[in-house]
């Protein structure tokens, strides 16, 4: 298996290009080529495909063999992928992804390389049944959650895939690892679902954690840098603008007012390239 190694703020992927669709084996394939151990470790196993609705097709499975609906790191490492390599000389290309439809994305371009990615991450859902949550409210805003003896206050968004945001008094400080796992499997999500812990720093500045269904802690979540920025909007603590900032990292987002949709910017690294068996 031919291979890239690739990540967005740290958030990593072995990116696979030239199969004509997913292998049977991909869960597998997932499991043994992200183990950090045994394998060549990451976050997620990433397929660039073609597609007949737009340039590129992205499929993403996490380390754990369970395919995601999207991934926002992932999507800009495939927009470098895919113009650094002569795949495409378009610096305004789509993507499809198969839970947030066709994405447009713009590169930011520099010597030939691409160094930034804005992605036009599509507008948020936010009806309970939709997300996927048990909870039949829209907007989910600030439900409780009881894990463990301890209750939180939740806001769920889907942007493609399903986000749990609550707020903490230090997310760097905050037990992901005991939290997370709990949170992510709790019943009100069916689908599981990543967390993030966020503490609002400012109307234009949150610091954020996460812990990612199917992948664990992770540095980054494009995704989840979006509904964390949609969730403080709705709960009235922050502006429409505002750097989320994570452990490998900051994502400029932007909820638009005029079209409703989530504009997320950062960068993206290809790492070495590789064959593995
Ligand atoms: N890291 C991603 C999200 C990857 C998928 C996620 N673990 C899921 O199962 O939904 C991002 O940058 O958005």
């Amino acid at each position: 298996m031919e291979f890239t190694k690739m990540h967005g703020l740290g958030n990593d992927f072995i990116v696979v290009y030239g199969e004509s669709r997913l292998p049977d084996n991909v869960s597998e394939l997932a499991v043994r080529h992200c183990n950090r151990f045994f394998g060549i470790g990451a976050d997620g196993l990433v397929y660039i495909l073609p597609s007949d609705k737009a340039d590129f097709l992205m499929r993403i499975i996490n380390s754990d063999g369970s395919e995601a609906e999207q991934c926002g790191n992932a999507i800009r490492c495939v927009a470098k992928y895919v113009y650094d390599n002569g795949l495409t000389d378009k610096t305004e290309l789509t993507i499809e992804t198969i839970g947030a439809g066709v994405q447009p994305v713009r590169l930011s371009v520099e010597d030939g390389r691409v160094r930034q990615v804005r992605v036009d991450m599509g507008a948020p859902i936010l009806n309970g049944p939709d997300i996927p949550t048990t909870v039949e409210a829209n907007p989910v805003v600030g439900f409780p959650v009881a894990v463990d003896g301890t209750e939180f206050r939740f806001t769920a968004v889907s942007m493609g895939n399903p986000h749990c945001v609550i707020y903490v008094d230090d997310a760097a400080g905050f037990d992901l690892y005991r939290w997370g796992p709990l949170l992510e499997t709790n019943g009100l999500f069916p689908r599981r679902t990543n967390v993030e812990f966020a503490t609002v720093r400012s109307r234009d500045r949150i610091e954020m954690r996460v812990w990612e269904r199917g992948a664990g802690p992770t540095l980054a979540c494009g995704t989840g840098a979006c509904a964390t920025l949609v969730a403080a909007v709705l709960d009235g603590k922050t502006d429409r603008k505002a750097v989320v900032s994570l452990k490998g990292g900051d994502l400029a987002i932007d909820w638009d007012e005029s079209d409703g949709r989530v504009y997320m910017t950062g960068p993206a690294e290809i790492v070495y390239s590789g064959t593995a068996e």
